[in-house]
């Protein structure tokens, strides 16, 4: 069954006569479907044919099947299998747990098992902080959905949305060290959702909530930040507005327009719509409008959602009405947290001189890059495959490394900031550029900048219980 996510690797397994071996027709076929043949391994050879796997990219997942198509239908060629190189990343999953000793003996087991860890037990028990010395609390999180806003899917099923959460738990610990678990929870009650991760918080230092549908994540994380001593950070909400701010500052840079005299247009009021808003607010933008389904948001309308009540009082200063094509004419800015290609060329011309474009859907950009990259001046998404990624998977490894590090009581406004500012600090004015706003996940640097710049933010404002040493010793603090 084919799906429309974005370009794709596979691999065909292909059983060929040895008299017809033919690659050229085969690397022909390929290509004129779109394709490249990218890889040939050799998995056995018989006195008369051969079995070969032939790897293959395309740009659009549409391209595979006729590319699957026209080799199928060359002489001498039997095709055995197609494996997608994605699925066969997620066979079994993508995380394990491992032990940090190795259990060797009975002397072994007695200490880390029955009887003696009775003892360790008993000191958490006359002194339950010590769980951050003595269990896994001190570096680990959990990252939890209720599958209800899954990227850009929407609501799936339970089990459907773990490869997600796999993919942040890989996330925190190959880009900052934290081990993360992964939870979908099989509820999207409210309540229900708020008592399970109570109940399951003891083992944890800290909450990542992610995918979480709004408008109940609000008062999912407003609820649970007041109930619970360890942090909580809706990725989607916070995670999302500190890239997108940090990206911001960086392309306002690259065309020397203020933060002050932008009109932007964010479409999608949901979780990330909201706390993107949120921080522009903050960051000091007077001409905000958002759009949702229904159009703009405005004063002079009542909302059931409390959340765009709240939202329609706070933007829209002039109450412009109207659908997106209407309001994002004369906008420099078009922030998109919406749904994949709801954005039309035509409404970038509209928009002012060199328009910045952040279309952040996941998996689908509201518009394609290549559409608008002659008439927009900067254009970034959320995804990987092309420049300028805005992703909270800048902001969430190094957020929880401080908060972990600094035993933050919560994550604030002012760690936010500073996350921004670190992240969009990491390119220099030399390295600046429309293409290169905002650095890669790969970039060595943004974890360690984060985590310093907010574990300062946390002692500032009073959030860390606790000093890291080289923090200490660099900044003097009391
Ligand atoms: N690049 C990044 O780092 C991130 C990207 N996202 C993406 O942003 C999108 C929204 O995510 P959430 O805020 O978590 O979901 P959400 O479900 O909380 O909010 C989505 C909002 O978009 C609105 N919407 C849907 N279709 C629309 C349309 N055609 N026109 C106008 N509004 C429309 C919905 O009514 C809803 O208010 C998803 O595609 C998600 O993948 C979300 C978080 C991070
Ligand atoms: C990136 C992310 O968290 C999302 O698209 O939901
Ligand atoms: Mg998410």
């Amino acid at each position: 069954m084919m799906n429309n996510l974005g370009g794709k690797s596979f691999i065909l397994r292909l059983e060929m006569t040895n008299e017809q071996m033919k690659f050229a027709e085969i690397a022909a076929a390929v290509s004129k479907s779109g394709g490249d043949m990218v890889a040939i391994d050799v998995i056995s050879t018989s006195p008369s044919f051969s079995i070969r796997d032939i790897t293959v990219t395309t740009d659009s997942n549409s391209k595979m099947d006729t590319i699957i198509q026209r080799v199928e239908q060359l002489d001498g060629v039997k095709l055995l299998h197609v494996s997608d190189r994605t699925f066969l990343l997620h066979l079994g999953g993508k995380i394990e747990t491992k032990p940090k000793t190795p259990i060797t003996n009975r002397d072994d087991l007695s200490r880390v098992y029955t009887p003696d860890v009775a003892r360790v037990c008993m000191a958490i028990h006359e002194q339950p902080d010590k769980a951050y010395n003595l269990t896994i609390k001190r570096n680990t999180i959990a990252v939890i959905t209720d599958s209800s806003a899954v990227l850009g899917l929407g609501t799936i099923h339970p089990n459907a949305a773990m490869p997600v959460m796999e993919g942040k738990a890989m996330l925190f610990k190959q880009l900052a060290n934290v081990d993360a678990f992964p939870i979908s929870l099989n509820t999207r009650d409210t309540e229900e959702i708020i008592e399970t991760i109570i109940r399951i918080s003891p083992a944890f230092g800290g909450i990542n909530l992610e995918d979480i549908a709004s408008p109940r994540c609000f008062e999912i994380e407003e609820r649970l930040r007041k109930e619970l001593d360890i942090p909580v950070f809706h990725d989607d909400q916070h995670g999302t507005a500190v890239v997108l701010y940090a990206a911001l500052l960086n392309a306002l840079r690259t065309i020397g327009k203020s933060i002050k005299d932008v009109k932007v247009v964010v479409c999608g009021i949901g979780a990330a719509g909201v706390a993107c808003s949120k921080i522009l607010l903050a960051g000091g933008v007077k001409e905000l409008i958002g759009v949702d389904r229904a159009g703009a948001l405005h004063r002079e309308e009542s909302y059931d959602n409390p959340i765009w009540q709240w939202y329609a009082e706070h933007t829209n200063p002039n109450a412009v009405k109207g659908s997106l094509s209407e309001v994002i004419k004369g906008a420099d800015v078009f922030i998109g947290l919406s749904a994949g290609g709801i954005l039309k060329r035509e409404d970038v011309q509209s928009m002012a001189k060199q328009p910045i474009v952040f279309a952040m859907a996941n998996p689908e950009p509201e518009i394609k890059p290549e559409l608008i990259e002659d008439i927009a001046a900067v254009v970034a998404t959320g995804r990987s495959d092309y420049p300028n990624q805005i992703n909270n998977v800048l902001c969430f490894p190094g957020m929880f490394r401080a908060a972990l590090d600094c035993r933050a009581k919560e994550i604030n406004e002012p760690m936010k900031l500073a996350a921004a500012e670190a992240i969009a600090s990491v390119i220099s004015d030399a390295e600046l550029s429309p293409s290169y706003i905002i650095p890669s996940v790969f970039n060595d640097q943004v974890v360690p900048m984060i985590r310093r710049r907010v574990i300062e933010a946390a002692i500032q404002t009073g959030m860390a219980r606790k000093i890291p040493k080289d923090i200490h010793h660099v900044y003097n603090f009391p």
